[in-house]
């Protein structure tokens, strides 16, 4: 299965002599990418995002890859008839799990997002902050290879936000691909491999520098034998002030996952600190990408 998507010459309109909404599209999107999408009202992005997640087929031009896909829709249909632990249940046994295996991703995802209380109410009853909290849950609990958000943190309280940076840092970390649409500049500021911008139908990736403010930052200390580095996740900057001391700074949104790495390497390394910072500036030429 190819995994990276790829997007050739697409063009979409919704009716046949209206007008084009986007044209001449070429974008690839590849395993382990995290890229934003961005532009003025109606301008496409939705568009854009459904021909990702392939709800939607382009009036012309070609749409071709088949990473495992979930997408977060700007308006989830949350009138259903389930339950969130039901729901979520059924699409972990869509998705290939056993049911006692989706029930238990189902419950762990609705913790993650501080939804466990409401987990056996009817979807029906919830307010929208928490039935988008099972529609994040939904698409999370597939862990696929292509994560699409549109508008996906809108609705969420703060924790729940800071839980779905976190989820877009550990899919990116496991080689998936996140592609999100947001309305706040700051969302994962600094962090996106690329960012794309609609406009007047078409898609232009963004060269200049991001303006917008960058951070918080998480600084993890680190001790290991000299001769070893330690791992990194995207965008880690690392200093070693005295042989086998190590300095990470690291976007707050990806040091759960940095830290995980960390301890789970074989020797674990040894965790002296972990600060959380602002904002620091990191130089391009500085970040370890991998
Ligand atoms: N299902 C549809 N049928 C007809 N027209 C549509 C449909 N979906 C979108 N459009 C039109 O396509 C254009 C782009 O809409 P789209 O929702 O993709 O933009 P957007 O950039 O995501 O907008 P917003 O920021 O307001 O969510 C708009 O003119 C919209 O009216």
């Amino acid at each position: 299965m190819q995994r990276a998507l790829r997007l050739d010459d697409v063009g979409r309109r919704y009716t046949i002599r209206g007008p084009w909404v986007l044209r001449g599209i070429d974008l690839t999107i590849n395993a382990g990418e995290l890229i934003r999408v961005e532009g003025t009202n109606g301008t496409g992005k939705s568009t854009l995002l459904r021909l990702l997640a392939r709800t939607e087929a382009p009036t012309e031009g070609r749409v071709s890859g088949r990473p495992r896909t979930a997408y977060v829709p700007e308006r989830f249909p949350s009138a259903l008839p389930f339950t969130p632990v039901g729901y979520l249940t059924h699409l972990g046994t869509v998705h290939g799990l056993t049911r006692a295996a989706a029930a238990r991703a189902a419950d762990d995802w609705l913790t993650r997002f501080g939804a466990a209380p409401y987990a056996r109410t009817p979807m029906t009853q919830l307010s929208k902050g928490s039935s988008q909290k099972v529609a994040v849950a939904q698409a999370l609990l597939a862990e696929p290879e292509l994560l699409v958000l549109d508008e996906a943190w809108t609705g969420l309280d703060t924790e729940a936000r800071g839980e779905l940076e976190r989820a877009v840092a550990e899919r990116t970390a496991a080689g998936g691909a996140v592609v999100f649409v947001d309305h706040d500049p700051s969302r994962l500021a600094g962090v996106p491999d690329a960012t794309y911008r609609v406009h007047d139908g078409t898609l232009n990736r963004r060269t200049e520098q991001v303006t917008s403010p960058v951070g918080p930052y998480v600084v993890v200390e680190v001790q290991g034998p000299p001769d070893r580095r330690p791992p990194t996740v995207p965008h880690t900057r690392a200093e070693e002030p005295t042989p086998g001391t190590y300095r990470l700074t690291v976007p707050a949104s990806h040091s759960d996952v940095l830290l995980r790495d960390l301890l789970a390497a074989r020797p674990p390394w040894h965790v002296l600190s972990v600060i959380r910072a602002d904002a620091p500036h990191i130089p391009h030429d500085q970040e370890d990408h991998r």
